[in-house]
């Protein structure tokens, strides 16, 4: 769980969740997922949809970075939901800040481009 202040006095209580490995935020019938990536969309669609079918009445998606040029998938947040992304990223394989290749890198202070003969 967190703690999230909201506005000078008053504190709103967020329950973190692990579902399906899949972090995400919940405050009344709104949810947040948290990502460090969204790639092709398919992970974040079908959360959506689990989402949504368990009633939430809006989500909201904040991601580290959003790589745009490999979505195949086309997501759409539910009711007032927002997206909030940190960057842009270009079409590269980015590890570090959790993110990672075969489990490696993922412990890197830093985002770095994967050499491509590493994964071609
Ligand atoms: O938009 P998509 O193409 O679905 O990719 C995005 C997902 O890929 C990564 O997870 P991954 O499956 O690599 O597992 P991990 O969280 O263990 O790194 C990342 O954390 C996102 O959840």
């Amino acid at each position: 769980m967190i703690l999230l202040h909201h506005g000078k006095e008053n504190i709103v209580l967020l329950q973190v969740y692990t579902d399906t490995a899949v972090h995400y935020l919940s405050y009344d019938k709104r949810r947040y997922s948290v990502e460090d990536i969204v790639d092709t969309g398919s992970t974040l669609s079908c959360l959506i949809a689990h989402l949504e079918s368990k009633g939430a009445s809006s989500v909201s998606v904040c991601s580290f970075l959003d790589k745009p040029a490999r979505r195949k998938v086309q997501f759409e947040l539910v009711g007032k939901g927002k997206f909030y992304r940190g960057f842009e990223c270009p079409d590269y394989f980015v590890v570090g800040y959790g993110m990672d290749f075969a489990e490696l890198y993922r412990n890197l202070a830093y985002v770095g481009v994967l050499k491509p003969e590493l994964y071609k």
